[in-house]
């Protein structure tokens, strides 16, 4: 150690207090969700009750629910765009609702979303999408409105990543459905994100394209180690293509656990259970 670093360090657990033993990286959850409670205004019922969720490095999980049992506010509640009532939200070690409002756009700089509707940029190229997801950061953005080249390669680079480098020239909105995902796959990976939240990535989609978009969201966790949190509709989807399910009815957690196990009973308790309440 310099004698700057030890300087640094001197300062740093005067202002931290005395050196915690560190969850080993790997195990440390990248997203982590303790007895969230979400109402969106005082008159309101409470959304999230009680959730718990935690993401890890390279993983999967897909988040299930029948329409209004808090999947989208799980989301929003990551990147501080639903109130948190109560609990904890941390991503990458950050407590969630300490933010200030510039620290909540530094935050979402490093979420990447994928959106049902791709939410790209119909008239610009390709490339220029990917690249849109570079702004998020330190706004590489000159004032010719041209991007620096690292960045051009880079986005490049992640074309090829999502198989579509070809399309890299043609305007967004000439692509199809599935290519256009993959578009948007690639501009969440421009902002080298530290989680990737996608919220019903495939609804728009047809059966083969949906296979290949959730495909290539797992090798992205796997290979970048990112932890992906996918929300969706279709059961066989989410067994076929995750690591791990967790069920909300409610806004509450109903069912968590590997995607190999998932019984009839916990499914029921997702979704039949729901019913079953409301209508019973
Ligand atoms: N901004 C808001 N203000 C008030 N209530 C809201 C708001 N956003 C969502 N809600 C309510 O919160 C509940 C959960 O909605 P949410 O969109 O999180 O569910 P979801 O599981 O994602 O549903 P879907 O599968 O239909 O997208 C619903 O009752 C919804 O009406």
């Amino acid at each position: 150690m310099t004698s700057i670093e030890k300087r640094e360090a001197t300062v740093m657990s005067t202002l931290l207090g005395p050196r915690v033993p560190a969850e080993p990286a790997a195990l440390a959850a990248r997203v982590s969700v303790r007895e969230l409670a979400v109402r969106y205004a005082p008159d309101l019922p409470l959304v999230l009750d009680g959730v718990d969720l935690d993401l890890h490095a390279g993983e999967v999980v897909a988040l299930l629910g029948s329409s209004g049992s808090g999947k989208s506010t799980l989301m929003r509640a990551l990147t501080g765009f639903a109130p948190i009532t109560s609990g904890e939200v941390t991503v990458g070690g950050v407590d969630v609702a300490r933010l200030r409002r510039r620290q909540l756009r530094g935050l979402r700089a490093e979420v990447g979303q994928v959106f049902q509707q791709f939410n790209l940029i119909g008239r610009l190229p390709v490339l220029t999408n990917v690249l849109t997801g570079a702004l998020h950061g330190a706004g590489p953005l000159n004032v010719l409105g041209t991007f620096r080249s690292a960045d051009r390669v880079r986005a490049f680079e992640l074309l090829e990543r999502v198989g579509i480098a070809h399309k890299a020239k043609d305007e967004a909105r000439s692509l199809s459905g599935g290519q256009q995902q993959r578009v948007a796959i690639a501009r969440a990976l421009m902002q080298n994100p530290r989680v990737i939240l996608a919220d019903e990535p495939v609804a728009s989609l047809d059966p083969t394209m949906s296979a290949v978009v959730l495909d290539l969201l797992r090798s992205i966790a796997r290979q970048e180690g990112i932890p992906v949190l996918v929300s969706l509709h279709v059961v066989p989807l989410a067994l076929a293509h995750s690591d791990r399910i967790v069920g909300l009815r409610g806004g509450r957690v109903v069912v968590e656990g590997s995607a190999t196990d998932l019984t009839e009973t916990d499914l029921r308790a997702v979704y039949h259970g729901a019913a079953t309440e409301e209508h019973g």
